[in-house]
């Protein structure tokens, strides 16, 4: 399966923000997106989940069937910051989510969904409302264990989680990766080098590969920051 990007374009007013942007992402694989402050990731992360209309240029996902664009129902969207159903508990937006997803998960334990994630039984059992960032980050990711969409785009999304959920999270994308195409923006280097086996920069409203072998040498973080590094940018944000 293949996420391919073709010459996206998406202007605000007289702001181009990606310009003509390209790329194909492969499955199995965990993709890093790294780029300045007002790059574009959020927007190009939009247009991918339909959130925002692109300009131009296309999105398709090339699977078993064949080519064919991309739609909305392709896409797991974690937010950075997670709009979920506050008057529900986890467990009561679980089991609904469940329920509505019965022909892909039949007979499906809500409780062991909610293990996975270690959150406590107390915690299962209390409003959306009075979670925490990284509880409500925790829900979004159950819900694409549940639908298993194709595409997973996370924006910014092991930051609010503490050092053990992030380790624990860190070991379901790996898990999840070989049936998904993984895509996540972040603006820790550590955490791209160490959980990505590829990074994209979003620069000047273009995506390109940062070679691989850098990923893992002692010139990762110089390399980017020289990437990134230009004058144009300043009027970018
Ligand atoms: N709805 C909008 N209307 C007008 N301008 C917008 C809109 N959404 C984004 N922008 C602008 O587009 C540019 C890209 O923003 P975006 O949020 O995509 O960047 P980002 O790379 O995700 O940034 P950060 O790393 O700071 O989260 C910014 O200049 C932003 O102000």
């Amino acid at each position: 399966m293949e996420l391919i990007l073709q010459g996206m374009t998406k202007s605000f007013g007289d702001k181009k923000v990606l310009q003509g942007a390209g790329f194909h992402f492969q499955k199995g694989k965990i993709y890093g997106l790294l780029g300045r402050n007002g790059a574009g990731k959020t927007t190009l992360f939009n247009c991918l989940s339909g959130e925002t209309k692109i300009d131009g240029g296309h999105a398709w996902l090339n699977d078993d069937g064949g080519k064919r664009k991309l739609v909305e129902e392709d896409i797991g969207y974690v937010y950075s910051l997670p709009i979920l159903p506050e008057f529900l508990t986890g467990y009561e937006f679980i089991k609904f989510y469940l329920d509505i997803n019965r022909d892909k998960r039949p007979g499906s334990n809500i409780d062991a969904y909610f293990d996975k994630m270690s959150m406590s039984q107390e915690d299962r059992h209390r409003l959306i409302k009075n979670y925490s960032h990284g509880m409500k980050n925790k829900i979004q990711m159950l819900l694409f264990l549940i639908s298993k969409p194709p595409v997973i785009l996370l924006d910014e999304p092991l930051t609010s989680f503490d050092v053990i959920v992030a380790h624990e999270m860190k070991n379901m994308l790996r898990e999840m990766k070989s049936d998904h195409i993984l895509i996540f923006s972040t603006h820790i280097l550590q955490l791209a080098a160490d959980l990505c086996d590829e990074i994209v920069v979003l620069n000047n409203g273009q995506l390109s590969a940062v070679p691989a072998d850098l990923l893992h040498s002692a010139e990762f973080e110089q390399s980017i920051i020289s990437l990134l590094k230009d004058e144009n940018h300043a009027e970018n944000i």
